[in-house]
């Protein structure tokens, strides 16, 4: 993959792919066992949102909270990638938060509805800069984080994934071919919480990438 920046793997708009509860002190501290298998859900292009832009509260939330998470931009096309070949589909990484309405997202859990609309409204992606592939010599040892008016809330490192970037790709693709521009997101640190109007989210991975985004007050 060139040089491209969000803009462009906007623009390809094939799909987001994410995973759930792939750090242990994430899923424990929402009262969730520790998977087995990675929990794979989707969500559409359309929740993208680029810095300067509010994140939106949806509809009937009054719990809105911030997962931040290293995403994954694939590099070019693939279908039942072996494991060990999984890294040659990498084409960047980039700073993500997996924004949530955790009270939708229980109501549907409670139910056994799909997560769809928890995570997938209008802003629910705030998304930073594409990272080049060279610039990260080992994404499985990134200081991931994330402040909330400037207060450490998550702080974790990708060595903590339970199911590794590899092993997702690979198993990510036995089920769906993988396409250039499509992204995977790998799950969040312990420390998700709630937001309101005004607040002012930064994350970043280590000091290769941060983002700044505020929740809107209106
Ligand atoms: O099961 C739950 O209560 C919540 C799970 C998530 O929101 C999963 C994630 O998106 C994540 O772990 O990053
Ligand atoms: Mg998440």
């Amino acid at each position: 993959m060139a040089s491209n920046r969000l803009a462009q793997f906007r623009e390809f708009g094939k799909k987001i792919v994410a995973v759930g509860r792939n750090y242990k002190a994430h899923a424990e501290e929402l009262g969730n066992k520790v998977p087995e298998k990675p929990i794979i859900f989707t969500k559409p292009t359309t929740s993208y949102l680029s810095q300067g832009h509010p994140i939106k509260f949806p509809p009937g939330c009054t719990d809105l909270h911030h997962e931040v998470e290293l995403g994954i931009v694939v590099g070019k096309k693939g279908y039942q990638i072996p494991e060990e070949k999984a890294k040659e589909y990498i084409g960047g990484y980039f700073v993500a938060l997996d924004m949530t309405a955790r009270d939708l997202q229980l109501e549907a859990k409670k139910n056994g509805h799909p997560w769809t609309l928890s995570k997938g409204w209008d802003t629910s992606t705030p998304a930073g800069e594409f990272i080049e592939k060279d610039k990260i010599t080992n994404p499985q040892n990134l200081q991931i984080w994330l402040k909330v008016n400037g207060e450490m809330r998550q702080n974790g490192n990708t060595a903590d994934m339970i199911f590794s970037i590899s092993y997702l790709i690979s198993f990510i693709s036995k089920y769906m071919t993988l396409e250039e521009g499509d992204v995977i997101l790998t799950g969040t640190p312990s420390g998700v919480g709630g937001l309101k109007g005004g607040d002012v989210i930064e994350a970043g991975i280590g000091d290769v990438s941060k983002i700044k985004f505020s929740v809107d007050s209106s």
